[in-house]
């Protein structure tokens, strides 16, 4: 079956801006960022690169509505001036499957929970496990599943929904690299329309996917625009990307003192 992207139910792709945004956890001694600014294009991906426990997992919970724990001040502003909230698929670092629930019920979940009456569509989620390589085990449970797999499972779910903001917390870093390669490029083509950020260690991915790539580090944390290539996502990668991508691990090396 050919997948093409979910209809579009919702309003135009949003803008989404955060200004003079500063977050400290109430039981931190410091601030994560201060006065950070952050503009995510309607309809474009933003990749997020940073040393390990920098903020940008952070970052992303409170885009998502996700952090009660903190202490924030700033704006958040959107481009059609509605809140985000039920407007944001968020697939974390963490799968979070529904271990009761069969994999093809972990992938239509959202839609159950959603205030739609309408039945989950499950023939696109088939078609979605076909298209992440797990149709076979659509009955299985979670725990039946590897690591990478249930990853995939995860990936499946938030390309189920019918959401114009899309956050995703690493959402390739457990699979073999030409899985990887294949579910960057079935996301990239899914999501096309959508305002997507997406965190990344890997500089080779932000390169594939980003309209726009920032570094965040520091602390607080700051975000440096790195430059991405001009064509358009998702790109091969060759001898300009590779040498980018050595830019960019240089850029990363001088956070890590
Ligand atoms: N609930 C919390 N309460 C207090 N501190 C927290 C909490 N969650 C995270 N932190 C701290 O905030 C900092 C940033 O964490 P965060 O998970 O946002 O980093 P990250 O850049 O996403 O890291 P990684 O790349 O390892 O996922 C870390 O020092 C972490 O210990």
């Amino acid at each position: 079956m050919m997948l093409s992207p979910a209809a579009r139910t919702q309003s135009p792709p949003v803008r989404v801006s955060l200004n003079q945004a500063s977050l400290r956890y109430r039981d931190a001694d410091h601030d994560l960022f201060v006065d950070l600014n952050l503009t995510l294009p309607a309809g474009q991906w933003t990749c997020l690169l940073g040393k390990s426990g920098c903020g940008k997992t952070t970052l992303l919970r409170h885009l998502a509505g996700l952090t009660d724990d903190v202490i924030w001040q700033g704006e958040l502003l959107t481009s059609d001036q509605q809140l985000l909230d039920n407007r944001v698929a968020y697939m974390a670092q963490q799968d979070l499957l529904l271990p009761w629930l069969s994999v093809l019920d972990n992938v239509c979940l959202s839609q159950r929970l959603g205030s739609s009456s309408s039945q989950p569509n499950t023939t696109r989620a088939m078609a979605l496990l076909e298209a992440v390589g797990l149709a076979e085990q659509h009955a299985a449970r979670p725990d039946q599943l590897s690591g990478g797999m249930r990853q995939r499972v995860a990936l499946a779910r938030t390309l189920m929904q019918d959401k114009p903001l899309v956050l995703m917390d690493e959402p390739f870093s457990a699979l073999d690299a030409v899985t990887r390669h294949k579910l960057q490029n079935l996301a990239a083509e899914l999501l096309a329309d959508r305002t997507v950020l997406l965190i990344t260690h890997d500089p080779q991915e932000a390169l594939r996917l980003g309209h726009q790539i920032y570094l965040m580090s520091g602390r607080p944390a700051q975000l440096t625009h790195l430059d991405a290539p001009p064509s358009n996502p998702p790109r091969q990668f060759d001898a300009q990307m590779a040498a980018h991508q050595q830019s960019i691990i240089d850029q990363l090396e001088r956070d890590y003192g």
